[in-house]
């Protein structure tokens, strides 16, 4: 726990409001009468079985949401939603305190609520799902962002934008999918456990329903950046150690210049958030594979064993620019290092937080997969946009690669005991 965290305790809210327990009923008041169990105080059955990996848990509440510079779990669930018409300003907000209330519990390897999947009425839809029953919450975190659209003109949020939350420009090589790009809201689920992280989205979203529903979502698997020092570094589906040059957590004094907005950054109520930029980034796998290495470590600039720079060393040496291999840069400079490097977008670093994805196969029997590229820093325009002009420019890797969804949002601070995600933009 990092002295920014607070442990989470059960002084929290008492339950759901009235319409998260419509949403989870799906259905009315009359459902309601039936006697879904508001406040009952059953105990959780959420067991304690497993690993210590397995029994890792980060404290929902704190100054920072947790999910960005914890030690990246091994899965993820990603989901975007739109608020649904009809729906007030209070009503975003009640969802937000429904959502932060069910999220904490969840975090906590607690169902969603006191009567949960089994303790409520027999009569009614439980409040849980119930998959999760029985599990750890295999270091869970839950992480929930605001869209540029949220910031239209029905919430009254307009003057609240923040002025770092850009709308992405358009890239070359872009083809995106507008029905999988954007959003309101965004939640972003990891865990070590695939059924922990897909449980958490499924209930958050049933607790939504009738106030904002799901414009897209994406399962990722593998992660492939760290972000502490103590994790070993993982690999993408091009085989290449992904995240050696990431921002560490340990690393808080650019942690602090990179990665958390401040006030001074034109919105108060961001102060100790942060931005997410999401890309849906389709790998051409089979092309790819037919390369040599040889022509797979130009294009990445490092080597593909031990993820050393071309230039020479091993894993985190720093990459010599200036080293030749019969007289041309050992590194190339339209290699994927080269481009991304800090020396070369003025200083710009981004902390990395991305996983592999497989969504089954095209008609061509090519696999459907590629990086669900996650980062987050405090100046999308001159960290994300600026690195990404750079390599959407001359990336040897453009070749095999593709960005086919696109999203930004703006993640607030953590919730104060008790309160809820987004309390500091809605006071
Ligand atoms: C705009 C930001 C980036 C996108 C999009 C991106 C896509 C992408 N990256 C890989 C694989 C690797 N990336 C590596 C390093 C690296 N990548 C970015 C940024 C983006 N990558 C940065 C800032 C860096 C670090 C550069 C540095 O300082 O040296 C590496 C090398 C290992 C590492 O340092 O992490 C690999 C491998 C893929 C496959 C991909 C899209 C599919
Ligand atoms: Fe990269």
């Amino acid at each position: 726990m990092t002295d920014d965290e607070v442990t989470d305790d059960t002084s929290a809210r008492s339950g759901l409001s009235r319409r998260g327990l419509l949403g989870l009923a799906g259905l009315g008041a009359g459902v309601l009468g039936a006697g879904i169990g508001v406040g009952a105080d059953r105990a959780v059955q959420a067991s304690a079985t497993g690993s210590s990996g397995a029994q890792a848990t980060y404290p929902f509440y704190g100054k920072h949401q947790s999910g960005i510079v914890t030690a990246a779990q091994d899965r993820l669930h990603f989901a975007a939603f739109d608020v649904s018409e009809g729906t007030t300003r209070d009503d975003l907000v009640g969802l937000l305190k429904d959502w932060s209330y069910a999220a904490a519990r969840m975090t906590r390897g607690e169902e969603v609520s006191k009567s949960g999947a089994t303790g409520g009425s027999l009569y009614a839809p439980p409040d849980d799902t119930g998959e999760a029953l029985g599990l750890p919450a295999a270091g869970l975190t839950i992480t929930i962002g605001f869209g540029p659209s949220l910031f239209d003109d029905r919430f009254g949020l307009a003057s609240k934008r923040p002025p770092r939350l850009i709308d992405l420009p358009s890239f070359a090589g872009d083809n995106l999918d507008d029905a999988m790009s954007g959003g309101d809201l965004c939640i972003q689920a990891c865990s070590d456990d695939p059924q922990i992280a897909v449980h958490a989205i499924r209930n958050l979203s049933r607790i939504a329903f009738g106030r904002a529903g799901l414009r897209w979502s994406q399962l990722g698997f593998g992660r492939t950046s760290s972000t502490t020092r103590g994790q070993a570094t993982p690999r993408n589906l091009f085989g290449f150690k992904d995240g050696t040059a990431n921002l560490k957590a340990e690393d808080s004094a650019l942690v602090a210049k990179d990665v958390w907005a401040s006030a001074s950054h034109g919105a108060d109520w961001m102060d100790g958030g942060s931005y997410l930029v999401s890309r849906k980034i389709r790998m051409q796998i089979e092309t790819w594979d037919h390369q040599s290495l040889k022509e797979q470590q130009t294009v990445v600039g490092r080597d593909k064993g031990a993820g050393a720079p071309l230039s020479g060393g091993t894993e985190f040496s720093a990459i010599d620019f200036h080293a030749k291999r019969d007289g041309a840069p050992a590194v190339p400079t339209t290699s994927h290092v080269s481009l991304a490097h800090p020396d070369h977008n003025g200083g710009a670093q981004l902390l990395r937080r991305g996983y592999n994805f497989v969504d089954g196969n095209d008609s061509l029997g090519r696999l459907n997969a590629g990086l669900f590229f996650i980062c987050y820093q405090n100046d999308p325009e001159n960290q994300f946009v600026r690195i990404q002009t750079a390599l959407a420019a001359n990336d040897a890797m453009n070749e095999y690669v593709q960005h086919v969804s696109s999203g930004i949002f703006a993640v607030p601070p953590g919730a104060s005991r008790g309160g809820y995600v987004g309390e500091t933009l809605f006071a």
